[in-house]
């Protein structure tokens, strides 16, 4: 639509599913404005969603385009996955189906895989060879492996699930415990599911280069730290009264713009494909401590683990287990 004219540099093709909902409304206008990608990257914008959604798509479509972004290349809306997708760099799969009243998980994960698996073949079909697949939509890990599954000529390791906010969250609360800005920290690690089971670590984490288990005692760590940030989804829902928005955007846009950009020597976490390092079973899509290089997320290596950050990542570990074999007895992997 706004013609890029300025920009020598082909667009780069960025795909949000579920445009026309909340985290949507957020997230294109950041990706819009250049802080996905960089100040200086044109985009097109795919949004994609279904009969019931397209409309708030068209409406964010045409706020998109009031936005007079330099940086959009072209706005595209549709219902089909196989065009959302087709020559897709960047897939941001954000709609998902919301547990419903009287729902068992796994009816949410057999509605997701209706949606992840058609998803993921899409995007094996029509995908740039450098695609990076980002899942928001819950249960975000599994539905990443579902999606992964679906796409058997992409490399695993591009299909990633969103634990970028639990970080963020994490950080934040420890920021707020010390009294020092979030960019004091570093070294923090969110484990596992993007559940209530993950395990915010603090256990490798400094501030100002000061390990913070000199500062903060065990019973907080036990009590108020690990529940707060673990249930900050929940407690979100029932202050606001709807699920993280914003927040799940900056998150989104975070993880993005790292794993393109790279992290440097700075650890975050990220939901991604296991190798089996510390001892998460090989092909589980589960949070770890990363960094970002040559646009690759890697696995910070070398970590002691003591007994009780090992009870918890394992409890977390296996709520992932539970659920890929769940998916895996419903055919969807
Ligand atoms: N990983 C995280 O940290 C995190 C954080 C917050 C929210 N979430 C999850 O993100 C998802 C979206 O949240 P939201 O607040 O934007 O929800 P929302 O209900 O406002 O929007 C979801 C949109 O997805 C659309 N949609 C459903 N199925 C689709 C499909 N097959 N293709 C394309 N679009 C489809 C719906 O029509 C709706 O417009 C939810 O699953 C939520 O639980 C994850
Ligand atoms: O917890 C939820 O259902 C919403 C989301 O995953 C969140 O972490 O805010």
């Amino acid at each position: 639509m706004n013609a890029a004219t300025e920009f020598t540099r082909t667009p780069v093709t960025v795909t949000v599913t579920g445009a026309g909902g909340q985290i949507g409304y957020a997230l294109l206008f950041r990706a819009a404005s250049g802080q996905l990608l960089g100040h200086d990257v044109p985009v097109n914008l795919r949004l994609l969603e279904i009969p019931q959604g397209r409309a708030a798509a068209e409406g964010t479509a045409l706020e998109l385009q009031d936005g007079a972004f330099p940086l959009v290349s072209s706005i595209t809306v549709t219902e089909d996955a196989t065009a959302a997708f087709d020559g897709v760099n960047i897939a941001l799969l954000v709609g998902a189906r919301p547990r419903g009243p009287g729902m068992e998980r796994s009816d949410l994960l057999e509605a997701n895989g209706a949606i992840f698996g058609p998803q993921g073949a899409a995007i094996n079909t029509g995908a740039a060879s450098d695609v990076r697949v980002l899942v928001v939509g819950n249960p975000a890990n599994t539905n990443a492996l579902i999606a992964s599954a679906h796409a058997p000529d992409v490399p695993a390791e591009r299909f990633t699930a969103m634990t970028r906010l639990d970080h963020n969250r994490a950080v934040a609360q420890l920021a707020a415990k010390l009294g020092v800005p979030v960019s004091a920290i570093d070294g923090l690690i969110v484990w596992g599911n993007h559940s209530a089971s993950q395990y915010p670590d603090i256990s490798h984490a400094t501030v100002h280069g000061r390990p913070v288990t000199e500062l903060v005692d065990e019973d907080w760590l036990a009590h108020e730290f690990i529940p707060r940030v673990a249930k900050r989804g929940a407690e979100i829902i029932e202050v606001r009264g709807s699920s993280s928005a914003a927040s799940a955007a900056s998150a989104a846009i975070d993880h993005v713009h790292d794993w393109v950009s790279g992290t440097g020597e700075r650890w975050t976490s990220a939901g991604v494909v296991s190798d089996g390092s510390y001892g998460v079973p090989e092909g589980l899509v589960s949070s770890f401590p990363v960094r970002s290089a040559g646009g690759a997320w890697e696995v910070v290596q070398g970590l002691d683990i003591d007994a009780f950050s090992r009870a918890r990542i394992d409890a977390s570990v296996a709520e992932l287990v539970e659920e890929r074999d769940a998916v895996r007895a419903l055919g969807l992997i």
